[in-house]
């Protein structure tokens, strides 16, 4: 068999070390257990790197890849640590970085007729080992928001529509997705259904109705919250509101470091 050059390992004399170099955006997947201890299957598209010392040309790209395939079924919160391990022991670096974003779906109840559905929540996972490990767990909730301002001044309705609160968590011990969820839910105008019947529909139109909420309001209530929290130690909550007459969001963000 002929040998072939491994240009990789070959020197580089610009003397610029990289702080990260990887694979990116790979979909493959992975199983995250939920509160009631049931795998949910799901595919998530994930993001590997390492750092890469100044005198190399390149990092082993393959070696992430047969990574993942070794840990295939088993790639999860649980997992993550022992990947990252092997990610720096593997690819000779001396730290390690891995990013997750996936599909997660919870079962929602309608708040009248009792109609279930299927929620979907795009949640996100960071971890990295480095002298050091952390772990970021976050997720995108979808809320409903009406203005108080259009409420104030109109003289028939007010102007409402779908938010985005995405938070970001570090934490110590354990937290459900579940839970996380449910609190960014609280602080909300109104929650959002996957199914609703009219009866529902009424009753999430008035729950919003008497919930007016600008941008502000959706962080600092979220922030309210997730201080009671005494696990999360670290948080950053951003919430963009699709306005339903501007041409524009709303935003506001939070960050707040309890450490
Ligand atoms: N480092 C690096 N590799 C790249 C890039 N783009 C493609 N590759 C390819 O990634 C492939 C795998 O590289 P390695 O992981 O070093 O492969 P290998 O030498 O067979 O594997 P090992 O024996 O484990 O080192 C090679 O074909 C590279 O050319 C890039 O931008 N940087």
């Amino acid at each position: 068999m002929t040998v072939m050059p491994d240009l990789q390992k070959s020197l580089d004399s610009r003397n610029i070390a990289i702080d990260k170099v990887g694979v990116k955006d790979i979909r493959y997947p992975i199983v995250v257990m939920d509160r009631s201890k049931v795998h949910q299957h799901t595919v998530a598209r994930i993001n590997m790197y390492v750092d890469l010392p100044h005198h190399f040309k390149g990092t082993h790209m393959s070696r992430f890849i047969e990574i993942l395939n070794q840990y295939h079924g088993e790639i999860s919160i649980e997992s993550l640590d022992t990947i990252l391990v092997e990610m720096k022991e593997r690819l000779e670096a001396s730290s390690a970085h891995l990013e997750m974003e996936f599909p997660y779906f919870i079962e929602k109840t309608a708040p009248v007729s009792g109609s279930r559905g299927l929620m979907e929540y795009q949640c996100r996972m960071t971890g990295s080992l480095g002298k050091e490990s952390d772990f970021v767990l976050g997720v995108t909730v979808p809320v409903t928001s009406l203005c108080p301002c259009s409420k104030e001044i109109s003289a028939r309705g007010a102007h409402n529509q779908r938010s985005a609160i995405s938070v970001q968590i570090r934490y110590t011990g354990h937290i459900w997705l579940e839970d996380l969820i449910a609190w960014v839910e609280s602080c909300a105008s109104a929650p959002v259904y996957s199914l609703l019947k009219r009866e529902d529909e009424k009753a999430v139109t008035e729950q919003a109705y008497d919930n007016p909420m600008f941008v502000e309001d959706l962080v600092r209530g979220v922030t309210e919250r997730l201080s009671e929290v005494p696990e999360i130690v670290w948080f950053k909550v951003e919430c963009e509101n699709f306005e339903s007459i501007h041409n524009h969001s709303a935003f506001a963000l939070v960050e707040r470091d309890r450490r």
